[in-house]
């Protein structure tokens, strides 16, 4: 079953598109009309690239608006699709896709429709093409693929059969079981796109916001196991009309929809009960650690900052200029080393955090499925603890239920520094991490996620910095152990992007830690001195009527910069962020009641503009 892609998902001429699908390893392309048209290539080139290349041209598309036309715009139609198989043949490609007619012309007449389909069919079969009817979700008359199955069947020609592409389907929620329908043998081909789902006319959101499987919110999966079941072989093939992959690099989006197709075709055979060709998707228990690589200089004051926070350190490690520091059941890690990974990234980045460890279920099974889908591993030197590269060459640790249990034991000598670490402010977990990412990889990285573990994207949300908007999605897993947000902007002068600009590259730049009792936690912050980031009087004096607040309650917000945020009765989240270390890191302690399960996200904008008062202190630095 190969894996082929259409020349629109991707930018560039149509010889970087064809260069770019072939180097990701699909072994097919549908050719875009208007690519080919706007192609300096004669076809006899375009045949002889993709010989060079190894790639088969699975379907020229589309051709629009022939079925139901009338006279002169139905003669016109004919002809020129004649036209069409004349350049097919040259392409050695047997297959066009027909999208159901547009035209203000076409007439709702299904007797003609039919007729015009069958009087198709056999003009494709002199020339050996098949045509792939295809109901586009704003198709005049035909726009439901269970409408256009009724007319593929009444056409009953062996060249005519019926082309499904998920974003026609799931975009009007027609139920996929809806498949089962249709004869296995006039399934010609399948395109496949997800999309976020948002709330517009169907022509602008697919035009637009098409994503790869496992970037947006439809149902891929039980899409692709109904055509599995009815027995189809043929090319799965990525249909991807996205602003985003029209400006950014090829290569990336090819390499990615090969990761696409992989795993969503991995869980389509899981969900139909057959045999899996790798490892399932991983199970992430919690994040074990985060490692911040350090530079000499700032030993000091980062020591100051994670002892404010209510960190202490906890072992030095025994071979390494590497410590280990704790915050309840927070651990982090700080490298000094003058070598290695953490050294090199520190050279780039500056102090800034450079991994993070997981805890998963089955390490060994989470690598085998990392390599299947072509994420990089990190040669790591610490046996027990393989690595897998992350957003923005960052480190993503994997650890076994035992190696957690154990690395603070066989790599570190315990320091008894139990007195810095008092009064306890509670830390159960980390909460969540939120990396900044650069607005081209934000829906790479995405896809890193929710293909290699079991997570789900959640929370969508467009976040007001005073410079400008962030898009902000949050991947998390169904129990909520494992939470992250990705963050990315346009605006050049938003924090996020300010971010990218000083640390020359996204990461993680915001630790949240979830506390037991936020009102304990709040006090232990206070006499640990932590520098905290101020919230203005205005946010509190609205909270009082927003929440129902008695004044006890806003005196001690108000006292602690604590922000509030409710999702219904008793569902609320409370949290205190402190200042930025050197403007690439912060902490923020969060205290999640009666199920709570978002992420503050109506504060953020207060957030982000207090962070921005201290910005001309950075200029100053
Ligand atoms: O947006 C379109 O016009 C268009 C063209 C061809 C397709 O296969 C499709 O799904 C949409
Ligand atoms: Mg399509």
């Amino acid at each position: 079953m190969m894996n082929a892609i259409a020349t629109v998902s991707l930018s560039g001429t149509l010889e970087d598109k064809l260069r770019a699908a072939a180097a990701a390893g699909f072994g097919g392309v549908e050719i875009f009309d208007t690519d080919f048209l706007a192609s300096a290539m004669t076809t006899a080139e375009v045949k002889a690239l993709l010989d060079e290349l190894g790639l088969a041209c699975v379907l020229y598309q589309p051709f629009r608006d022939l079925e139901g036309m009338p006279e002169p715009y139905r003669a016109r139609a004919f002809t020129r699709i004649a036209q069409k198989f004349g350049v097919m043949r040259e392409l050695g490609c047997d297959r066009i896709l027909l999208c159901s007619n547009c035209s203000p012309h076409a007439l709702p007449d299904r007797d003609r429709i039919v007729a015009d389909l069958r009087e198709l069919g056999d003009l494709a079969d002199a020339h050996r093409i098949t045509v792939g009817y295809e109901a586009l979700a704003w198709g005049r008359h035909v726009n439901d693929h269970r409408v256009a199955w009724e007319i593929v069947d009444a056409v009953d020609h062996p060249r005519i059969g019926i082309l499904l592409d998920s974003f026609h389907s799931l975009s009007r929620g027609i139920p996929s079981v809806s498949i089962r329908a249709i004869r296995p043998e006039k399934l010609v081909f399948v395109q496949l796109a997800d999309a976020p789902l948002l709330d517009m006319g169907h022509l602008y959101w697919s035009r637009h916001f098409r994503c790869l499987p496992g970037q947006g919110g439809m149902d891929l999966t039980d899409y692709v196991a109904e055509i599995l079941r009815l027995g189809y072989d043929g090319p799965l093939s990525l249909e991807i009309f996205n602003d985003r992959f029209r400006a950014n690099s090829a290569a990336m989006v090819a390499r990615d929809g090969v990761r696409s197709l992989d795993a969503l075709r991995d869980g389509a055979r899981r969900a139909i009960g057959e045999a899996p060709a790798m490892p399932a998707r991983a199970q992430i228990e919690r994040i074990a650690f985060v490692e911040v690589a350090v530079a000499p200089d700032d030993r000091d004051p980062i020591t100051a900052m994670l002892q404010s926070a209510g960190f202490a350190c906890a072992g030095r490690h025994r071979s390494k200029a590497v410590e280990h520091w704790r915050c309840g059941s927070a651990d982090m890690v700080l490298n000094y080393e003058e070598g290695g990974f953490a050294a090199a990234y520190r050279t780039t980045h500056g102090t800034a955090i450079c991994a993070m460890g997981l805890v998963v279920a089955d390490g060994a099974a989470t690598m085998a499925r990392a390599d299947a889908l072509g994420v990089a591993r990190h040669v790591s030197d610490i046996r027990t603890m393989p690595a897998l590269r992350g957003v923005a060459g960052t480190l993503v640790y994997v650890l076994d239920v035992e190696a957690a249990r154990t690395i603070w034991i066989d790599e570190f000598d315990a320091v008894d520094d139990r007195v810095a670490a008092a009064p306890d402010i509670g830390v159960t977990a980390f909460d969540h991490l939120a990396a900044t990412v650069p607005n081209d990889e934000f829906l790479s990285w995405q896809l890193y996620w929710r293909a290699l573990f079991d997570v789900h994207g959640a929370g969508a949300q467009d976040v007001i910095d005073p410079n400008g908007l962030v898009q902000s999605q949050a991947i998390q897993n169904a129990s909520g152990s494992f939470r992250i947000t990705l963050n990315s902007t346009d605006a050049r002068d938003a924090l996020s992007a300010r971010f990218l600009s000083q640390s020359f590259g996204a990461g993680f730049q915001h630790v949240a830690m979830r506390v037991r009792d936020m009102d304990v936690a709040a006090q232990a912050l206070a006499d640990h001195g932590l520098a905290r980031l101020p919230v203005p009087q205005n946010y509190h004096d609205d909270a009082v009527d927003r929440f129902g607040l008695d004044p006890a309650a806003v005196a001690a917000m108000r006292d602690h910069d604590m922000l509030l945020d409710e999702e219904g009765p008793g569902a609320r989240f409370r949290q205190i962020y402190s200042r930025a270390f050197a403007k690439t890191f912060f902490f923020e302690y969060v205290e999640r009641t009666g199920g709570y399960d978002g992420y503050g996200a109506p504060n953020a904008p207060i957030r982000l503009a207090a962070q921005n008062r201290f910005r001309v202190e950075a200029v100053m630095d």
